[in-house]
């Protein structure tokens, strides 16, 4: 009769393994994760500070012991090779399994996070907290440096969120934020006006005849980009790499510090700056496609830029910080004829005919928007470090690229027969 029971139940009956956890145990175990991926066994002990792992066959593997409370649960995220783990201190951490579990990132939250799930679908870490509360982490903006976490019932952004991860088409940055999170709230006014190109106009400082001043990016996102430019000087320098700058100064790709964001500063040029673009220079055609890095003036590092002009049709360039650094002002330049005769303007020299205005940046965010060919320079920085962030950005012309060359090589002909003439 015993016998019939698991048949009549369909109950399936497990033999025992032979493997046996020997591991000593301080308390019960509280959790136990299997870190698919990573192939490991990890368990948190009942008032234990430590996250303890194993090898599937329960030899023990490693322990890590950074924490000051007790650990609450883990998941182990392959894409990125981390072990997150949210601990009862109200920390999230992120441990590199591809550099000895060391820390990468650890994160202050809100709310204790008693659960973690890594969706593969949605390319997020979710987590849930005592309070109801799901929050879903951007894991490309963590290892960037940057925090960006969606809460549930957090109104707009949340529901953009949700809409993407349904439509599963999303790219990630259709998510990471609603544009107008980036932007100054200035710019941000300006766009919702009836006519917003009016109100850029108003907005924007004219410094030459062809050069602007703008509010653009709200302090925050500032503060973002620099931390993550920041990391990537300090892993550059590491291991010691020299970042290709033209005319010397040191660069920062932004697709180089993060593919995401690529997407985002595409959604900016065609949703924000080609608006702008419109509203400020007169040109026939949009702009198309840009290439964006950070660069930065540090005493003991590059503190200047000889005169020159950028191999874009409209440069962005934006301040990131710090207030508070003497020098290293942008000079705009606008050079006579005779002061390009011979190519680059010495426009330090008391035979310089033209005009040059210093540029100071003081506040976080506003940008000086000008042609790539306007002649531009900077001075030497005497003490503090300023940061930059520099759209170079293209419009998508043939017929304007090709009378470009044609102009160019008129010029050289020009110059040519200047230079003839007079030797
Ligand atoms: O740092 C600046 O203000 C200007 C940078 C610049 O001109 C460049 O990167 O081409
Ligand atoms: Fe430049």
């Amino acid at each position: 009769m015993a016998e019939d029971v698991p048949q009549q139940y369909n109950i399936i009956r497990f033999s025992q393994s032979p493997l046996k956890d020997g591991n000593g145990h301080q308390s019960h175990c509280e959790k136990v994760v299997y870190f698919k991926g990573y192939d490991k066994v990890a368990f948190v002990e009942q008032g234990s500070k430590s996250l303890k792992m194993c090898t599937p066959d329960m030899q023990p593997y490693l322990e890590i012991k950074d924490f000051t409370q007790t650990p609450l649960c883990a998941e182990y995220i392959d894409k990125y090779s981390y072990v997150a783990v949210s601990c009862s201190d109200l920390t999230l951490s992120f441990f590199d399994a591809d550099n000895g579990l060391k820390l990468a990132r650890r994160i202050e939250t809100k709310t204790a996070q008693l659960v973690l799930c890594w969706s593969e679908v949605a390319q997020v870490l979710f987590s849930a907290d005592h309070e109801g509360r799901i929050l879903a982490w951007d894991l490309t903006l963590v290892k960037s440096g940057m925090n960006k976490v969606y809460e549930s019932g957090g109104g707009d952004p949340w529901r953009d969120f949700v809409k993407a991860v349904r439509r599963r088409d999303f790219s990630l940055s259709c998510f990471i934020t609603r544009l107008e999170e980036l932007l100054a709230p200035e710019l941000r006014q300006a766009l919702r006006q009836k006519d917003p190109k009016a109100a850029i106009r108003g907005l924007a400082a004219r410094q030459l005849s062809d050069a602007f001043a703008l509010p653009l990016l709200s302090a925050d996102f500032c503060a973002q980009l620099l931390a993550a430019a920041r990391g990537a000087r300090e892993e550059a320098e590491k291991r010691q790499q020299v970042t290709p700058g033209l005319l010397l100064s040191a660069r920062w790709y932004l697709n180089k510090i993060d593919g995401s964001f690529t997407d985002l500063f595409d959604r900016l040029l065609t949703d924000v700056l080609r608006i702008v673009d419109e509203a400020l220079f007169a040109e026939s055609h949009p702009i198309a496609y840009h290439q964006a890095y950070c660069i930065n003036y540090e005493e003991g590092r590059d503190v200047s830029l000889k005169a020159h002009t950028d191999d874009s049709d409209l440069t962005v360039n934006v301040f990131l910080g710090h207030p508070g650094f003497s020098g290293s002002e942008l000079m705009l330049l606008e050079p006579s004829d005779r002061d390009v005769a011979c190519g680059t303007p010495r426009w330090k020299d008391p035979t310089y005919e033209g005009r040059s205005v210093a540029f100071r940046h003081e506040t976080v965010g506003t940008a000086v928007l000008h042609p790539g060919d306007r002649w531009h320079a900077v001075e030497p920085l005497t003490s503090g470090s300023r940061w930059n962030l520099i759209i170079m950005a293209m419009r998508n012309d043939k017929e304007w690229k090709r009378t470009f060359y044609e102009e160019t090589a008129s010029h050289l002909a020009e110059k040519a027969s200047w230079l003839a003439a007079g030797s």
